[in-house]
Parts: structure tokens; C-alpha cells; sequence
């Protein structure tokens, strides 16, 4: 009995959810001996297990209703199947909303519950399966399932979901956004499993961890609404990660633990060279000493210069100096778009600011100082203007949105704004696995009109010509964010004079004389008046990407990717290609956002689409107008992970069978000596990320060509992986790039898939064919 008190705490809280006292005891009855009578495992993050395994004893009963159906529907065909379908979900619905249910009478007729508990009864359904779905409760939310997402609608959380009349019949047309408003009852739905990608192993079944809220997340800032249109951003670690659990990618084939992002090259193996360096210098692979020393005169100086500024503490005072000043950031896809208010403070982390471009949601993240003693405090300003934008109800992964009927959110993700017009971020919201969305579901999350939410500049439809598929969920994000551990410093103090043109005035490119930023990008500017990059400039940079080997790959003295695996013997470095940075314009320059040196940050603006291909390459990504050569696309846009970070995520995808998808920022690996694990960083869009996670990979002659572009910070080691165009390409031409996988490669065996980029240059086939006939010769 002493449990009682816990028990009716239990009961509350459920109630709370809108789960029915009859629903919950057997289930806590169950997890209280599944747990040995540890209260603690079951009170934690707010009964999380306790509502996960009443959302799975309730997806039983589906499964169970639907088998009932099914043996009826051999009984009885004369009825037809779309509306018997639809009425036993509905009665499911009226079940779960207070009718009771045989099974469910039979369970709540059991004895006590708290007599029960002390019983050693056998568990009836007792699961090996843990947590489905992770939920926190929204402190001082009335409900954290509204039945409606309209805000002017109040509290409806008592509500049940009526079911409508077209839904009954069946005749929702397939374009049409259900009603992704559901009640805890009605969501059981959304537990079936679904196979989006027909051929994916382990629909994300693999269990989610339990350990609540281990020390890895991004961290936003919480937003607080202190009034209408006025966010408060209070200082807080949030472990968004935890809350998400793994789901089914859209990247649909095996990768190996080892596995080597898509940005690595990997030299031919049929040479032996492989040097491993000495000294720290970096050597070619022909064996000649390699140019990493003059490289570092002539592009690491600004990377020296700025860590060592970076490191000491006059920069302080420059920070101090320069604190009161509200900066514009540059990066920001409109640039207009807010200020940051530069503050100094001895935090141990320093802050910095992405948010759309619709001037809606911002997200916080923190980054980790690796070089001041105190760091830069980035906030944005109160300045998010979307009071009137309603909370999202129970959403399909925890970051969906009720678009259809709430009209459009600020929404990208991260967080929400309820229905007083208040903020929420995504861990108050259900996450329901990938595999559990159904195509329907899908269709609701993705606005079929844009699927970035409203966080580009322009709206990116997707189309699906070929099938009833939907693009997988993942949180859009138009600019990239530190998972946890990199050292990304957007510190302006880092910046040094040589770094920025702080004394240019209006646009750099209208000026003979070449500005600072002019210089760190090789003496010249990259870009044309018409914002195109110039075709010398182009052609480089294709040429490095086409033929890496004639540019002297850059070899690591320590391979970042090499030493995490925790080998004992550590293996030489594979090779980086040679890249070409383009420096652009930011925040300590004195042009204006429109001069001619701003053209990734000032983001997407393209008319694309997202289309299922024809070819069987999944999604892909294609242009709606003609595009000429070197116009900037898009950006590849994901979170940022230090190469550790990437390795934990290989092992726990060789694991659970999913894999990150990581594009290397490592075209400075060769020529910093002793690059820390944090300062090796990659970019993986599986969870988060933009449009370019849909262009699919096309060997060598690609009308894509990824180019590295610095704006925030000088020191090449975090930069922007923006594409251009490497031709003229036409409207409605699939777009893609190189992923520079090395299908030939047998120690890491990278065969990400079959590829199918119909080049005739491809690499894939062209193993194919050599395998083939080394079969035949032997
Ligand atoms: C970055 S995603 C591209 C978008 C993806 N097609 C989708 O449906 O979401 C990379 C994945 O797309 C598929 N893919 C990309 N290029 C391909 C190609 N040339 N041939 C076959 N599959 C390809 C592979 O499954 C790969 O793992």
C-alpha cells in the first residue's frame, strides 16, 4: 500500500494525457513487476515507459482488431473493405474514447491495483521491446494532446477526434493532409508499421535507449514567450538527440561501421603510395614531399593567425568593446532577417544563432568554446513575430505541423508555437518512430507545397509522379547546427583584420581594388556581378573534384577518421582532396548584404522540387527553371559532428542498421597538423538537414560541384559545403554531385548502394564490369 500515493500520481498523470484510469492499471501493474517495484524507472521523464506501453498494448489491440476484422471480412464479403476498415478504426476510436472494449472491461474488472502489485503474478503481454515513443510532459500545458491545432479554439483536449464523414467512406483524396490532430487513443494508429522504402532491413524495431537524457543533444535555448511576439531566450541545455529516436532514413542501403563519408576521397589503390608523414608534414602520393608547407603559407596563415588571436585574452576586451552593438549576421538566408546583440560573459559556452528564413522560429544552439576563457554570447533578439501561429498538435514525429488546417507555422522543427501563442520546443512532443508513420501521416507532415516549412527564402514543392510515397520526416534546417562536441566559433574576434574587409563600403565587386576577402579567396572573387562563380574558378574546383589524384591530395600526418576507430594500430590516411575555398563577406565587413561577395549566405533561391525519380534512386532533387553555369543551389546543410561523434553514430548504425550520411568538412585535414578530434568535422543530414539531402550522387560528370565556402569564421575548419552548377542545366534536369565514393575500395568496403547515376563514367558499373570479367578470367 505504501504505493499508493505513486499510484495515484500514475493515474493523474495519465489522466492528465487523456488515458482512462482502466487503461492504465493493467499496464502499470505490469511494468511495476517488470520493473521489480521500481517506482523510479516508471516515474521517469514523466512516466514515459508507462505511456509507451500503454500506446503498445493499445497498437495490440489494433493489430488484434484488425485480424478480428480480417477473419470477418472472410466471413462476410458482401460489405465493402475501405469502410469496414475505416469503421473499426472508428470503433477503436470510440473504444478508446470511454467505450470500453471487452478486453479493456475484462482488465479493468481486476483487483486493486495496488494489491495487484504485490502479487507475483505472471505478466501477461510482458515486452522485451522498450520504449516506442518518448514523451515530456509540457509543464503548465492544459493538454499535451489538443484535438485541434486551431489556437482560437481553446483547450479541446477532452475531445475526441470525430471522425469525418469522407474519412468513414474512405474517399480522402490521397493529396489531402489527414487530420493529424489525434487523441492519445487515436495515435495508436500511427504505431503500425510502414514501409516507406520497400527493402529497408530493421525498420527502425531496434531499441530505443532508455538512459534518459545522456550528456549529448543539440542544445537550443529554450524560447519563452514573456509576451505576445516577445521570446525570452533563458539559458538551458536541452538534450533534443535523446528524445529522438532512431527512425528508418532515407538512405536505404547498407554501410559499413567503417564506413567513409561521402566527401572522402580515396586514392587508387593499385598505389602503393600511401605515405605516412613524418614530422608533420604532409607528402603526396608520389612520394614527393608534399606542398602542405607552402599551402600553409599561403592559406593557413588566417587559420594560425585567428587561433592565436582566438587565444588570447585581449580579446576580451575587444569583445567588451564591441558588446553593446547589435551585429546583423550576415549568414542569415535574408540577412535582414535580425541582429545579435554581441554580449560578453565567462560562460564556459558560447552561442550562436540559426533560424529560418521566414522570419518565424529561431533556433539556439550552443558551441563549445575551445579557444577563450570566457566566450561571445550570440542571442538573437526578441524579435520572433509569429504569436497568431497556433501550437501543433500531437505531431507525427514529434515535429510535424497541422498546416493544412492551421495555415502556415514558423515552425522548422525545433520548436512550436502552442496555442496561446507560446513557443514550445520539440521535447514536449511525442516521437514516434519512422517506420510507424504511415503514407498518409507522411503526407500530413510534409507540406506537399514546400517542404521546408517556410525556412528558405523560396518554397520547395515535392511531387511524387511514380508512387503513393512520401519523402521520409526529418527536421528541415536551412543552416547547419553543432550536434555537440564541434569546435565551431563563430567569434568575431577570431576574425582578423586580414579576414574581413571592415573599411569596404556598398559592394565589394563594384570596386577595382580587391578586398580582404577577395584575398583569402586566392587573390580574387569568386563570384561575377550576376553572382555566378567565375568559370576559371569553376573549372578548378571541378577539375579537383573530377581528378583529386592531379591535385595532390592532402594527406593526414593523423587521420581524424582513422584515430577515433580506437584501433591499435593506426592505419595511414586515405587522402583529402585539394579544395578551393571561397571567403565571403560577413559581419566585420562594411559592405552591404547585397554586395556581390554574399551569395551562399544569403541562402536558397532557386526554383526546385523534390520528385520520387524514375530510375530507382528514390528522392531526388531537380531544378524548375533553367539554371546557368555556377549558380549557386543550395548549401548542404546537416548537423555538425565532430569525427568522433561520426564514429559513435557508424557503430550505432552498423547496430540498428541505419547510418548517418556524412558529408566530410575536411579540406583542411592535410594541412593542419594535430587537427583534435573537434576540429574534424563533418556534416550529416539524416536527422536534420535541407534540400541537398535529396540530390542524389552521379559519378564525375555531375551537374552539381560542391564548393567550400567560408563566411562565419576563417580558419577552414568549419565552413559552408555550397553547390554549383557545373553546366547550363535545364529545367526539370535531375540535380546531383560526386559523393566521391570509391565503389572500388576494398578495405572500406563503401558500397552505399547500387548505383544508378547513368553516367558513362560510372564507377559503380565500371566494378561491376571489372569484377565480372576478373569471374570470367578465372
Ligand atoms: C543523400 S540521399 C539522396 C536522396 C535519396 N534518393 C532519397 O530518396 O532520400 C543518398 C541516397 O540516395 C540513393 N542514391 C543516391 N544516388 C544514387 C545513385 N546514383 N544510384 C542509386 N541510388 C542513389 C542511395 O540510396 C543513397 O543512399
Amino acid at each position: 500500500m505504501a504505493q499508493k500515493p505513486k499510484v495515484q500520481a500514475a493515474l493523474k498523470a495519465m489522466a492528465e494525457l487523456g488515458i482512462n484510469e482502466k487503461q492504465v492499471k493493467p499496464v502499470l501493474k505490469r511494468l511495476f513487476k517488470l520493473f521489480d517495484k521500481n517506482w523510479e524507472l516508471i516515474e521517469a521523464e514523466n512516466y514515459r515507459v508507462l505511456i509507451d506501453a500503454i500506446f503498445d498494448e493499445e497498437e495490440n489491440e489494433v493489430v488484434e482488431e484488425k485480424k478480428n476484422c480480417r477473419n470477418y471480412d472472410e466471413e462476410d464479403m458482401e460489405e465493402e473493405p475501405q469502410v469496414r476498415h475505416e469503421a473499426s478504426r472508428t470503433s477503436k476510436r470510440l473504444h478508446s474514447s470511454g467505450h470500453e472494449s471487452s478486453s479493456q472491461k475484462k482488465k479493468s474488472t481486476n483487483a486493486d491495483l495496488e494489491s495487484d502489485m504485490e502479487e507475483e503474478l505472471p505478466l501477461p503481454h510482458q515486452r522485451e521491446r522498450p520504449l516506442k515513443r518518448l514523451r515530456k510532459s509540457h509543464e503548465g500545458q492544459v493538454s499535451p494532446f489538443p484535438n485541434t491545432c486551431n489556437p482560437m479554439l481553446g483547450d479541446t483536449s477532452s475531445v475526441r477526434p470525430k471522425v469525418e464523414k469522407d474519412e468513414l467512406l474512405g474517399t480522402r483524396s490521397p493529396q489531402q493532409p489527414r487530420d493529424i490532430t489525434r487523441s492519445p487513443e487515436s495515435r495508436a494508429e500511427l504505431q503500425q508499421p510502414i514501409s516507406p522504402h520497400i527493402g529497408n532491413k530493421n525498420k527502425g524495431k531496434q531499441p530505443v535507449m532508455s538512459k534518459p537524457l545522456a550528456p549529448h543533444g543539440v542544445r537550443f535555448k529554450e524560447l519563452v514567450v514573456a509576451e505576445p511576439g516577445i521570446i525570452l531566450l533563458p539559458k538551458q541545455n536541452i538534450n533534443t538527440h535523446q528524445l529522438l529516436k532512431p527512425k528508418d532514413e532515407p538512405f536505404t542501403d547498407d554501410m559499413a561501421q567503417d564506413e567513409v563519408p561521402i566527401a572522402a576521397i580515396l586514392p587508387d589503390p593499385s598505389s602503393e603510395e600511401n605515405p605516412i608523414l613524418q614530422d608533420g608534414a604532409t607528402v603526396e602520393q608520389n612520394g614527393q614531399e608534399h606542398v602542405a608547407s607552402q599551402e600553409k603559407e599561403s592559406t593557413t596563415n588566417g587559420i594560425q593567425a585567428s587561433y592565436n588571436e582566438g587565444n588570447t585574452n585581449s580579446e576580451l576586451a575587444t569583445i567588451e568593446e564591441e558588446s553593446p552593438s547589435n551585429l546583423e549576421i550576415a549568414s542569415s538566408p535574408l540577412g535582414e532577417d535580425g541582429s545579435i546583440s554581441v554580449a560578453p560573459n565567462l560562460d564556459a559556452l558560447r552561442k550562436t544563432t540559426a533560424w529560418d528564413a521566414g522570419g518565424g522560429t529561431k533556433e539556439l544552439l550552443c558551441m563549445q568554446s575551445f579557444s577563450l576563457n570566457g566566450s561571445v554570447s550570440i542571442e538573437h533578439p526578441t524579435v520572433v513575430t509569429a504569436p497568431q501561429v497556433p501550437r501543433l498538435p500531437l505531431s507525427l514525429n514529434g515535429f510535424g505541423e497541422c498546416r493544412e488546417a492551421c495555415g502556415r507555422t514558423a515552425s522548422n522543427g525545433f520548436s512550436e508555437v502552442n496555442k496561446e501563442g507560446g513557443l514550445e520546443d520539440s521535447r514536449d512532443l511525442v516521437v514516434v518512430q519512422q517506420s510507424d508513420l504511415t503514407t498518409d501521416d507522411l503526407r500530413a507532415y510534409h507540406d506537399i507545397n514546400d517542404i521546408t516549412k517556410g525556412a528558405e527564402r523560396v518554397t520547395i514543392p515535392w511531387v511524387n509522379e511514380m508512387n503513393s510515397e512520401c519523402p521520409l520526416s526529418f527536421f528541415y534546417i536551412s543552416r547547419s547546427l553543432v550536434f555537440q562536441d564541434a569546435d565551431v566559433n563563430f567569434c568575431l574576434s577570431g576574425i582578423g583584420d586580414g579576414d574581413c574587409c571592415s573599411t569596404c563600403l556598398g559592394d565589394c565587386l563594384s570596386v577595382p581594388v580587391r578586398c580582404a576577402c577577395a584575398c583569402q579567396t586566392g587573390g580574387e572573387f569568386a563570384y561575377t556581378p550576376e553572382g555566378l562563380v567565375k568559370d576559371d574558378f569553376l573549372e578548378e574546383c571541378i577539375s579537383m573534384t573530377r581528378s583529386p589524384q592531379q591535385h595532390h591530395p592532402l594527406y593526414c600526418k593523423s587521420c581524424p577518421l582513422e584515430r577515433v576507430k580506437n584501433d591499435d594500430c593506426l592505419e595511414p590516411c586515405k587522402g583529402h582532396s585539394r579544395r578551393k575555398f571561397i571567403k565571403e563577406c560577413w559581419s566585420k565587413c562594411g559592405c552591404v548584404m547585397q554586395c556581390g561577395n554574399r551569395v551562399v549566405q544569403r541562402g536558397l533561391n532557386c526554383k526546385l522540387q523534390v520528385f520520387f525519380t524514375s530510375d530507382g534512386k528514390g528522392w531526388g532533387l531537380r531544378t524548375l527553371e533553367d539554371l546557368p553555369k555556377g549558380a549557386f543551389v543550395c548549401e548542404y546543410v546537416g548537423e555538425v559532428l565532430t569525427s568522433k561523434e561520426l564514429q559513435e553514430r557508424n557503430i550505432q548504425s552498423a547496430r540498428s542498421g541505419k547510418r548517418p550520411y556524412p558529408v566530410l568538412l575536411d579540406a583542411n585535414w592535410g594541412l593542419k597538423a594535430d587537427l583534435r578530434n573537434e576540429e574534424a568535422l563533418c556534416l550529416d543530414a539524416t536527422k536534420y538537414g535541407n534540400v541537398a539531402r535529396f540530390i542524389n550522387h552521379r559519378c564525375l560528370d555531375a551537374n552539381l560541384v560542391e564548393i567550400p565556402v567560408e563566411v562565419e569564421t576563417p580558419d577552414h575548419c568549419y565552413y559552408h559545403i555550397a553547390f554549383f552548377t557545373t553546366r547550363k542545366v535545364d529545367a526539370l534536369e535531375e540535380l546531383n554531385w560526386d559523393y566521391g565514393i570509391d565503389f572500388d575500395d576494398h578495405d572500406h568496403p563503401v558500397k552505399v548502394f547500387q548505383c544508378r547515376c547513368g553516367s558513362k563514367f560510372c564507377r559503380n558499373m565500371k566494378r561491376s564490369n571489372r569484377s565480372r570479367s576478373a569471374s570470367i578470367a578465372a
